[in-house]
């Protein structure tokens, strides 16, 4: 047996007639309806049926189909009650509700299933009071239970019953279930009492809630309650719609997105492009081959799943795109094999470099301990010297004698540690440091690396790069060496460093401690006529397509070509003024006009011009000029101080755009000579009545340093006493007030320098022995060394007792 609601499109089947909505008219009729003591008691199992309000049911147990065919053949009235458990089939009294709604049958329909479809109206609530009958169905003595129905002046109802209305129409609203006519039945519904029991009926409540609300017996009741159970199913229903339509959005968004990417990647592909998918695929392949540790496996596989998951519009996805590139481009534990064979690196440095023994020597005892403990944990090699004397070429040979690539990377200018180390790869415009940007071009993991000009690093208020060189040099740090755009620690213990410098000095200390400094102090005029002729020319040659016999110049015209147009302590110039010569005669052979192959003196002056005569040695015929010696960064040079006194009243002028050291070091060795004036027979009036002008030529040039001390000693003594000074004579050396001469830096390069300037005699401090005794003895040919250690013996040295052509009597 059953009994169930009948569906709407049921409702609305051609044979029913749609119900009038009830008015205050309909229910005053129903109430007077004349209710009979007793009643047929229909049991629903699903539905609870209140006054005035008409529902369709469909009835499918035999005994209700009777019940209903009896009553209908009658007075059309039933009493409607609901059961206590829907799932009983064949309820007993016990079973069903003592309280329930008398009802009319307004229609009746036999429905071609067998079942028989009834449209019922409430009319009352009764209650029953006694079973007289359960076979074939229920009947029983009832008694009608009035509801109260507060009046129309009761304010309290009045609201309750407009809030009853707005919340149902709010729920009509935004249940998407409703149709939106329900809020016109609504809205057309007059009485109060029916407006309730409508609202009753139809609200989304359980069996249990609504017998509750039609047990009511105040209307008032059910009105608050019924506003209550709304409140609730207005929540529901709004935090339903609030999911729903979030779902639906993001749903939407993912649909649209995954729309536009499969458009963007037909497109990519219609245009022969590489959609974002193929190239992840191509990275994962190329990731195979890579020698990895496992983390570092890991952490590719974390990037590359990160990639995938972006879109490849955002600028996150490209930049996302060049790390891993960067990371699969970097030569992971790949290493080229090394050639260990030294006797045939000594070749190519001695193919490729003029001299230079002990430093060559030098580099294959690296090599050597290289090829036998087979790791670089030996002090980096640090080579320094003036610019042009072949530490970067020196470089370049030992990579390719060992037949690794090489690379070189200028520090000079240097100053941010991110240069160094990378920029971590969340700022925009990211990039790795500079030392694995050229591990990746170098294309192996133990290439030749040549820092050069290290001493050229500065530091700001970006960091010091030079403390991230400090692990970059450190063979105990370097196998991990992080960089902040690769998040990895990468090996570059396999790296064969060497670091070149034209000063020592300007190389932070910690950096200095790390590496084995070998200095390069430059080429004498033979060494650098030898260069010139077995390396420079035929090189040049090469590189302008010129045949050997296109150019000949003796050693004489190269020693011109040294002497009048450059002026270094290395051989860059040089080559460059040997490629202008061989340009215009290459310019000549593509003419094909005549010349001479055979380049003389004049030949070169054409082409380079005038030329400039080098500082030599000039003469000692003026008093206080005096041939000092002067280290710079290009390596030495000589230069000439010069004293000059004038009428005055004893004030001491200094020019030559000198430093302050160089100032102070004039000051001191007047007041010395002032102080021994008597000893060096100078007049003590003199100092007073004469002023003291002290200058040093180019004044363009600044200078500075304590090492011209004993040249302004001489200078000042000569002038002061007219004396000529020593022919051919140089010195270097600092003074002190009480008298002594110490030692000075840069001898090595001073002395090439005072050889080229013609120099015969020098005058060193004694401290500065040990240094000439490390200069080779070809260097140091036809060169007269005195070593002092009082300024007293340097004035005996250098100045003659013989008074200078047309002396002044002071
Ligand atoms: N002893 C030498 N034999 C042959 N060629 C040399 C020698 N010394 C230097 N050269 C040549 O001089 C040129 C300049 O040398 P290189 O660039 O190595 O100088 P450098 O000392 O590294 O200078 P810088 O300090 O400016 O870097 C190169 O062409 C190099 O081959």
């Amino acid at each position: 047996m059953n009994i169930d609601n009948l569906s709407l499109d049921q409702m609305m089947g051609e044979e029913i007639e749609l119900i009038p909505l009830m008015n205050e008219e309909d229910e005053k009729r129903n109430k007077k309806q004349p209710i009979p003591e007793i009643l047929p008691i229909l049991s629903l199992k699903n539905t609870v049926l209140f006054p005035s309000v008409v529902i369709p049911i469909t009835a499918g147990r035999n005994q209700s189909i009777k019940l209903l065919e009896d009553a209908y053949k009658e007075n059309r009235i039933v009493g409607v009650v609901t059961q206590k458990n829907s799932k009983i089939d064949i309820p007993e009294p016990k079973d069903i509700h003592k309280i329930g709604t008398v009802a009319k049958i307004l229609k009746m329909l036999k429905m071609p299933d067998g079942n028989t479809t009834v449209i019922l109206q409430g009319i009352k609530r009764f209650q029953w009071t006694e079973m007289l009958q359960t076979d074939p169905y229920f009947k029983a003595s009832i008694i009608p239970v009035e509801e109260k129905k507060p009046g129309a002046k009761n304010k309290e109802y009045q609201a309750t019953i407009e809030s009853v209305k707005d919340m149902a129409l709010r729920i009509v609203d935004v249940n998407p279930a409703l149709p939106t006519e329900a809020s016109m039945a609504i809205n057309n519904i007059e009485s109060s009492s029916f407006l309730i029991n409508f609202v009753c009926s139809n609200l989304n409540l359980t069996i249990k809630e609504k017998q509750t609300l039609l047990e009511f017996d105040n209307l008032k009741d059910r009105a608050t309650e019924i506003l209550r159970l709304m409140g609730i199913e207005l929540q529901k229903l709004e935090l339903k719609n609030n999911i729903q339509s979030k779902v639906r959005q993001d749903l939407d968004q993912q649909q649209r997105e995954y729309f536009l990417h499969q458009q963007m990647k037909t497109i990519q592909e219609e245009l022969g492009g590489v959609s974002s998918e193929t190239e992840i695929e191509d990275m994962r392949q190329r990731a195979k081959s890579k020698i990895w540790n496992e983390e570092t496996k890991q952490h590719f596989d974390k990037e590359i799943n990160r990639m995938m998951r972006l879109n490849p519009q955002m600028p996150e996805h490209s930049i996302q795109r060049n790390y891993l590139e960067f990371m699969l481009d970097l030569p992971w534990n790949e290493f080229t094999k090394d050639d260990f064979d030294l006797k045939k690196a000594q070749k190519i440095l001695d193919r490729d470099h003029f001299g230079l023994e002990d430093i060559k020597e030098r580099i294959i005892e690296y090599l050597a301990v290289l090829k036998l403990k087979g790791d670089m944990k030996s002090p980096i090699i640090c080579l320094y010297g003036p610019p042009g004397v072949g530490k970067t070429s020196l470089g370049k040979s030992v990579a390719e004698s060992l037949g690794r690539k090489y690379i070189r990377m200028s520090l000079g200018g240097l100053h941010d540690e991110s240069e160094i180390r990378g920029h971590r790869k969340t700022y925009i415009g990211a990039m790795p440091g500079r030392i694995l940007q050229s591990i990746k071009k170098a294309g192996s993991s133990n290439p030749v690396f040549i820092l050069d000009e290290i001493d050229k690093m500065g530091s700001s208020n970006h960091g010091d790069p030079s403390s991230a060189m400090l692990e970059v040099l450190d063979p105990e740090q370097n196998f991990a060496f992080y960089d902040n755009y690769l998040e990895q620690g990468f090996d570059l213990s396999k790296v064969f460093f060497i670091a070149t410098a034209n000063n020592i000095a300007d190389i932070p200390m910690p950096l200095r401690d790390r590496m084995e400094m070998v200095n390069i102090a430059g080429y004498t005029i033979e060494e650098k006529v030898e260069i010139a002729y077995k390396f420079l020319l035929p090189k040049q040659l090469k590189e302008h397509g010129l045949k050997k016999n296109d150019i000949s110049l003796t050693k004489k015209e190269l020693e011109f070509l040294v002497e009048t147009y450059t002026r270094e302590s290395g051989v860059r110039n040089l080559e460059q003024q040997i490629a202008k010569l061989v340009r215009s005669i290459a310019k000549k052979v593509a003419m094909e006009e005549v010349f001479e192959s055979k380049l003389n003196s004049e030949y070169i002056r054409e082409v380079l011009g005038p030329g400039r005569i080098n500082d030599k040695y000039e003469n000692n015929e003026v008093p206080g000029v005096v041939t000092g010696l002067a280290w710079t960064r290009v390596g030495g040079d000589i230069l000439f101080i010069e004293s000059i006194l004038s009428k005055g009243k004893g004030n001491l002028t200094i020019t030559g755009n000198l430093g302050n050291v160089m100032k102070e070091s004039a000051r001191i060795a007047l007041e010395y000579i002032k102080a021994h004036a008597q000893e060096l027979g100078i007049k003590e009036e003199t100092f007073d009545n004469y002023n003291i002008h002290i200058h040093v030529p180019e004044g363009a040039t600044p200078k500075d340093g304590p090492s011209a001390g004993i040249t302004m000693l001489t200078s000042i003594v000569s002038s002061f006493t007219q004396r000529k000074v020593k022919a051919n004579l140089a010195m270097t050396g600092e003074i002190t007030l009480r008298g002594k001469v110490l030692g000075v830096g840069g001898i090595k390069e001073k002395i090439l320098a005072a050889k080229r300037a013609n120099i015969k005699e020098i005058i060193l401090s004694e401290e500065n022995r040990k240094d000439i005794a490390e200069i080779k003895a070809e260097y140091i040919k036809g060169l007269k060394f005195h070593y002092v250690t009082e300024m007293m013996d340097v004035l005996k040295i250098a100045l003659l007792k013989q008074k200078v052509k047309g002396a002044k009597t002071l």
